[in-house]
């Protein structure tokens, strides 16, 4: 009988079957392979069809993520991709209305070509979002945290609804932000998928995604898919993948312990911070039946654009980046970077706050990283020290 390790030991445990024992899975840094003869193929032939490293990691990953079938890809939005390949001219399709900017942007595009019809609830409101389904939704994307408003949907409520009454809607799920070790949705939804850019990868020095699902028939189209458009993920970012998962357990403890701390000091202050570690976040509890722990993105509000502009550019240790995941703190304003992709308009019929600073919390110490913010905060004059007490200014003063 197989063992059934911890997904601590799971990250770091990678087997693999090389020829001369070596320690770490061997680079197969190769576009073909040689052939027995013209009829009989191997187990491979080409690197876009498949490639040892890449099913490596594949294998790896099926293990975190519980997944009958894994497929790795060279990014998050390659995975939405190949996924709305899927579906079928005029199919239904529901999604937030809060949503990673590219997503938006690649749902939104097939939208307007009429390829798919599209309809954007907050999925935070449960029964709103079970009342919009018709007999024409073919698909649901969800998001949880949704970046970058970090909003909570009832995962095992909308599933258990959903394959009751409505069996022909293949629920979608992106899991960048939890990641395998705090959430397993396919226990809810028939396809998950994740940016490995970000916590799988975690020094933002290489691109991929991850698309799983425990569903035969979906495992074959996707993979038709992979091959069909050349989407695999190259063999030395496969290898690279690999390396940076076997920490993944030990970066994302410490990357949210840090932001957890991060977050009580800011709301100390007087901000309004949204993180899901927080008692004050409205799903806390929610939050918390279904994941085993919080993450490390957190977003506030200043009131002031301005003043969210001083703030993110002047830190010294948090990088001014997009995306996510790496060991070193990142700050951003998601309107003008990460989420510029979705119109004006659009954001503020979402209310996506323009002010809005998300941190994306590393590994460093924590202590350093909190008086980087108050120098920040300190100079955008939102906060002055007075007797060694932050004193947040009020709006009017501001
Ligand atoms: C939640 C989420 N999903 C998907 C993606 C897309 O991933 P990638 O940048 O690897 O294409 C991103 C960010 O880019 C993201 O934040
Ligand atoms: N210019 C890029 C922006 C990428 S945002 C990356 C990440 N998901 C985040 O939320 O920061 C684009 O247009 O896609």
């Amino acid at each position: 009988m197989v063992k059934d390790y911890s997904i601590d030991t799971l990250v770091v445990h990678q087997p693999n079957d090389d020829k001369f024992n070596s320690s770490i899975a061997p680079l197969y840094q190769t576009t073909t392979f040689k052939q027995k003869s013209v009829s009989d193929l191997g187990q491979y032939d080409y690197t876009r069809s498949g490639n040892p490293t890449r099913s490596q990691l594949e294998f790896q990953l099926g293990k975190l993520i519980k997944s009958d079938y894994t497929y790795a890809v060279n990014s998050g939005m390659s995975c939405l991709d190949v996924i709305t390949r899927l579906i079928k001219i005029g199919d239904e399709v529901i999604v937030g209305d809060d949503l990673y900017g590219g997503t938006h942007r690649l749902l939104t595009f097939l939208n307007n070509n009429k390829s798919i019809k599209l309809k954007h609830i907050d999925t935070t409101d449960t029964n709103l979002l079970l009342n919009s389904i018709t007999s024409n939704t073919k698909f649901l994307f969800l998001e949880s945290p949704t970046n970058p408003l970090i909003k909570v949907i009832n995962l095992p409520k909308i599933s258990k609804f959903i394959r009751k009454n409505f069996p022909q809607i293949k629920i979608i799920f992106d899991n960048t932000m939890m990641t395998p070790l705090l959430l397993s949705p396919l226990d809810y939804v028939d396809i998950q998928y994740e940016s490995a850019t970000k916590y799988l990868n975690g020094h933002h020095d290489i691109m991929a995604g991850v698309i799983a699902t425990r569903n035969l028939q979906l495992s074959q189209d996707l993979f038709f898919i992979i091959n069909a458009t050349g989407c695999g993920l190259a063999p030395f970012d496969s290898w690279l993948l690999l390396r940076g998962l076997k920490t993944l357990s030990i970066r994302f403890a410490k990357q949210q312990s840090n932001t957890l701390i991060i977050a009580n000091w800011l709301e100390s202050i007087g901000f309004k911070v949204r993180y899901p570690g927080l008692k004050s976040h409205p799903q806390y509890e929610l939050h918390k039946s279904f994941n085993k722990g919080f993450g490390a993105v957190l977003s506030f509000e200043t009131q002031s654009i301005k003043k969210s502009e001083i703030i993110v550019e002047n830190t010294k240790i948090f990088g001014v980046t997009v995306s996510f995941g790496c060991v070193n703190s990142l700050i951003s304003m998601p309107c003008r970077m990460s989420h510029a992709s979705i119109d004006e308009k659009t954001r503020k019929e979402r209310n996506l706050p323009e002010d809005l600073i998300r941190l994306c919390v590393g590994i460093e110490d924590v202590n350093d990283l909190i008086d980087d913010l108050k120098s920040s905060l300190i100079l955008s004059g939102i906060v002055q020290e007075i007797d060694g007490k932050l004193i947040k200014l009020n709006q009017s003063k501001l």
